[in-house]
């Protein structure tokens, strides 16, 4: 396959040819007799975003979502490869859940990796010796899925994982710090003012210190305010924010309601603004989703009985493209944000840019943005945060140079374990 004068990320205009899975050549290239021209004349050529945390939910929560329904709204969001967390059914803390949940992950559009969860239950002897992803993300406080973990536990975990050459991923929050004083409230913003930015801020710090305390680095998850993202790159480890941290604030609650409600929560839009700014200058690692779709039924009950979480994993690269096409950020910072960067952080050699002999991870995007839909998407919670916000979707999302989405339609189920020899 062929592009033909594809702009890249970082406004260079080049043709790109896929051989096989690989990204062959990247130039000023002739067309072959028999390859597929695919005319890029005023498109962009992108990496396939690596989204480095959504929930899949299989096994255990199919009519949440499935890894088909999951990674059809991956491939259509422009995401190649997705990193799954392990608060599934059974809960992915040992060897043989991580096998129960490798068999459902074949099904998957696009490359995956499978997280390790850590619990008091866990076993770590035969969970490291699977093909994991990384260990996470663990939980400091509850979540989803009840799976909050005391401080011991995570230095045993960080020893583990430093044994094993294992990554650690975190949900940082400090539930002794929730104020329990917003427990009286019973509108939504009441989430938000109940799980702290400090109760963020102090997990953060507090998580990194027993990291450098172990000689070890964790990367931190869905951090939420400018105090937590700072910690985290002043102590030498990496962050990620998710869209809704990026795009949405407690401004958002009265209209939003329970569809709101997730961990870490919405926080002020000056904060929120202030997460923006680090996005954009590159103090934050990557964009990574925090995909957690739960259905408009459960969502629809108060907010202290509601789920915690949103789907993201379809409208992010949209969202990113939509905001660079209105200057608020660089093209190449997007690129960075959701490519380059997590394929540095998380060693995929292969992956994240567009250069000869990588992996033919590729989406296509135009100019024009359209407004997000909720019944439109492909995830079975068929909401979104993000109703009636403009995106700029993909038109084509090769996986390893496979056509897994075009235009509106699926191609073949071509993913991966990214850990897998
Ligand atoms: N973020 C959330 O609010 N929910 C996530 C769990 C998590 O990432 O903490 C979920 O699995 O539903
Ligand atoms: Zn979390
Ligand atoms: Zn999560």
């Amino acid at each position: 396959m062929l592009f033909q004068a594809a702009t890249l990320a970082d406004g260079r205009v080049r043709d790109v040819r896929v051989d096989g899975e690989t990204i062959a050549a990247v130039g000023d290239l002739t067309p072959t007799g028999d390859e597929r021209v695919v005319d890029a004349t005023d498109k962009r050529l992108l990496p396939g975003m690596i989204d480095a945390h959504v929930h899949f939910r299989e096994p255990g929560y199919a009519h949440k979502e499935t890894w088909t329904s999951g990674s059809k709204s991956a491939a259509a969001g422009g995401v190649t490869t997705v990193v799954d967390q392990p608060n599934t059914d059974p809960p992915t803390v040992d060897g043989e859940a991580f096998d129960q949940k490798a068999a459902l992950a074949a099904e998957s559009y696009v490359d995956y990796g499978i997280n390790g969860g850590v619990t008091g239950s866990w076993d770590p002897d035969s969970l490291l010796a699977r093909p994991l992803f990384a260990l996470g993300e663990v939980f400091l406080a509850d979540s989803t899925g009840e799976m909050g973990i005391e401080g011991d536990l995570f230095a045993d975990a960080l020893v583990a994982a430093s044994e094993t050459d294992t990554r650690v991923t975190v949900h940082a929050e400090d539930a002794t710090l929730f104020d329990e004083s917003a427990r009286d409230r019973d509108d939504a913003d009441a989430w938000s003012a109940y799980r702290t930015a400090e109760a963020e801020a102090v997990a953060v710090e507090r998580a990194c210190e027993t990291a450098r305390e172990h000689d070890t680095q964790i990367h931190v998850a869905h951090t939420s305010t400018p105090a937590g993202i700072d910690t985290a790159a002043e102590a030498g480890m990496t962050c990620e924010v998710t869209p809704h941290h990026l795009f949405l604030s407690r401004d958002d609650l009265a209209e939003l309601g329970t569809h709101g409600r997730m961990n870490p929560p919405l926080r002020s839009e000056q904060r929120r603004e202030a997460v923006f700014e680090r996005v954009a200058d590159g103090t934050v690692d990557m964009i990574a989703t925090d995909h957690a779709p739960h259905t408009r039924a459960e969502k629809d009950t108060d907010v202290w009985s509601a789920p915690s979480g949103v789907p993201g994993v379809e409208t992010a690269l949209p969202l990113l493209l939509a905001a660079a096409d209105r200057g608020e950020l660089t093209y190449e910072r997007v690129r960075d944000l959701t490519a380059a960067t997590p394929a540095d952080v998380f060693g995929l050699d292969r992956k994240g840019r567009i250069e000869e002999g990588n992996d033919a991870d590729l989406v296509l995007v135009g100019t024009e943005p359209r407004a997000i839909r909720g019944d439109a998407l492909h995830t079975n919670c068929e909401w979104t945060p993000f109703e009636g916000m403009d995106g700029v979707f993909p038109s084509l999302t090769l996986v390893r140079g496979s056509v897994v989405y075009e235009d509106g339609e699926f191609g073949s189920r071509a993913g991966e374990n990214v850990r897998s020899a």
